[in-house]
């Protein structure tokens, strides 16, 4: 990590046990990135506590650690030992993003963050496009890296607040003035985003997901809510999906805290979606504000990127855009990279669509979604990963069997699993249902299967481009997978 010049302990708001006041040359969380004159961040990890490295942190010339109460029971004779300063916090991640936002001193000057479920990818992408449609300088950062008018990769949707601020400081040296995020359960839990200054936060969704980590429905709920009960300031504005129920709770804490909430929805709401209607390239929207009726073309599939089209309009206007002119931006929204992108079409015209449905309510949303533009048969291919909530297995293969008419399972990033053991839980779910162990074989299958009217939804891995297989990762593209698939299939291949 790159030194600032004569930052001190001190001014980045933390006070050592013993008083000292060390000139800090950078801040990690990892001992293995540590140097002389190292603020070491040691962790209480999901894994083990980041104090147990703090010896090896010190034998490199850390010059402070920032810890737990039990991080400082670890290691604080080893810390005195060498001198250096022991910062003992309740709640040291929050400590460490606050002082990686002074660390690195800027971020864009408006920024919203949304979180959900499903749709944060999608709603930031759709905040993104709107604002540089409307000539600002924009990007979006979460699951598909840092995309727009400036371009970086992300290890993680919601980035450890190192790398976070020293996206958002570079970003806003080279002239980015608006950012979407992100906030992820486990980014919003481990208080990665905490030090960013937020205008807006958006919500779109809650149902089953990432189990594994936050063990119950509470705790995962809690983790999200985190976002308006404690990152958003008391001045910005929450905009909320109100036909979830968990939006009617997350509006209600957000309006205790005194922020304004603004709301969005089918059966109601600030910004009310009143008519949808579908055809084969889109749909035409028409909604209210204001007590004004708008009707707008949407050139993109599925009715619920209408809800998230909408959330991220709202989200544009909580940060002061004049209403009309966001509105005029929907029609030239285009497709998230891997959400319903339509990734190849058969001679006979079947579609093939790609999204990155991984949730079972994404996986029932998205082929319900496609129903109303499909004439014919709907083909789904889905998987779950490894190493995520088991107890989702079953669901998705249950979603995929009722709203699809055919359903085949394959594999979705085994991880360190066994893939025949996740697939038998999803088939649990769709048990009728093809399995095929190889996933380009799933797709030829599945691009075979199509007649003319047809569609097939390969469900999972959206923009990836590598299944992860134990430690390997093999390159691996369901858009060109089914490029190629349609190509031999229908004797174009050269
Ligand atoms: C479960 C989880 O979120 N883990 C994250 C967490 O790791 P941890 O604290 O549990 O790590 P640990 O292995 O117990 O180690 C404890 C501490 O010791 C430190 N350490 C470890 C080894 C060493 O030699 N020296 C050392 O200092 C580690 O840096 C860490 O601070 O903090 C690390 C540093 O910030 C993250 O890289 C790591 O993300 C892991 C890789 C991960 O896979 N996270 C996923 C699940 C995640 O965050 N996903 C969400 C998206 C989810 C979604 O919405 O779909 C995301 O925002 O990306
Ligand atoms: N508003 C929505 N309601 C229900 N499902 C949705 C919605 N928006 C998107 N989806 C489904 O969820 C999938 C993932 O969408 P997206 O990537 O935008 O979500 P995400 O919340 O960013 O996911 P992740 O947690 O992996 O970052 C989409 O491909 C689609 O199948
Ligand atoms: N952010 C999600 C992405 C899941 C994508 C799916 N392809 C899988 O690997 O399960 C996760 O890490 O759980
Ligand atoms: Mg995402």
């Amino acid at each position: 990590m790159t030194s600032a010049p004569s930052i001190t302990l001190n001014s980045l708001g933390l006070m050592a046990a013993g008083g000292e006041n060390p000139t800090l040359s950078s801040l990690e969380v990892d001992s293995r990135r540590v140097k002389d004159g190292t603020l070491f961040a040691a962790m209480p990890g999901s894994v083990v506590h980041g104090a147990s490295f703090v010896g090896k942190a010190l034998e490199q010339g850390a010059a402070a650690i920032l810890t737990d109460a039990e991080g400082a029971e670890l290691a604080a004779d080893e810390i005195r030992a060498a001198g250096a300063a022991l910062v003992i916090s309740e709640q040291p991640r929050e400590a460490l993003a606050r002082a990686a936002a002074l660390w690195f001193g800027g971020q864009p000057q408006n920024m919203i963050a949304v979180t959900g479920t499903n749709g944060k990818t999608s709603v930031s992408t759709f905040v993104r496009q709107i604002w540089i449609e409307m000539g600002l300088a924009a990007v979006n950062l979460g699951t598909t890296g840092v995309e727009g008018a400036w371009t970086a990769p992300l290890a993680h949707t919601t980035p450890e607040p190192i790398t976070l601020h020293r996206t958002l400081a570079e970003a806003a040296k080279n002239g980015i003035t608006h950012a979407a995020m992100e906030a992820s359960s486990h980014g919003l839990d481990q208080r990665r985003l905490d030090g960013v200054v937020l205008q807006a936060a958006g919500f779109t969704n809650f149902t089953q997901d990432h189990l594994d980590y936050h063990e119950t429905f509470e705790a995962y709920f809690d983790a999200k809510a985190g976002l308006f009960a404690r990152v958003l300031p008391e001045d910005g504005v929450a905009v909320i999906n109100i036909d979830d129920p968990k939006g009617v709770d997350m509006a209600a804490i957000a309006k205790a805290r005194g922020c304004r909430v603004i709301t969005v929805g089918r059966d109601g709401g600030d910004l009310h979606l009143t008519a949808q209607r579908f055809d084969a390239t889109g749909q035409d929207l028409r909604f209210e504000w204001g007590g004004k009726t708008y009707q707008k073309r949407l050139e993109l599939i599925g009715g619920f990127q209408a809800d998230n089209v909408l959330l991220a309009a709202a989200l544009v206007i909580a940060c002061g855009a004049e209403p009309t002119e966001v509105f005029d931006t929907i029609p030239h929204l285009t497709t998230v990279r891997g959400r319903m992108q339509l990734a190849a079409t058969r001679d006979n015209s079947a579609a093939v669509f790609v999204d990155y449905a991984h949730t079972p309510d994404a996986v029932a949303t998205a082929l319900a979604a496609m129903r109303p533009h499909v004439m014919g048969r709907l083909v789904a291919i889905v998987g779950a990963g490894g190493d995520r909530d088991t107890a989702k297995r079953p669901l998705m293969g249950a979603a995929a069997a009722q709203h699809a008419d055919v359903v085949l399972v394959t594999d979705d990033n085994p991880r360190s699993e066994d893939p025949a053991t996740i697939r038998a839980a999803v088939l649990e779910g769709c048990p009728g249902a093809a399995e095929f162990g190889d996933r380009a074989e799933a797709i030829l299958r599945g691009v075979d299967l199509l007649g003319p009217g047809d569609a097939l939804l390969i469900a999972g891995k959206g923009h990836e481009t590598g299944q992860t297989i134990g430690d390997d990762v093999l390159p691996f593209d369901d858009v060109e997978q089914a490029s190629v698939a349609v190509a031999a299939l229908d004797g174009r291949l050269t």
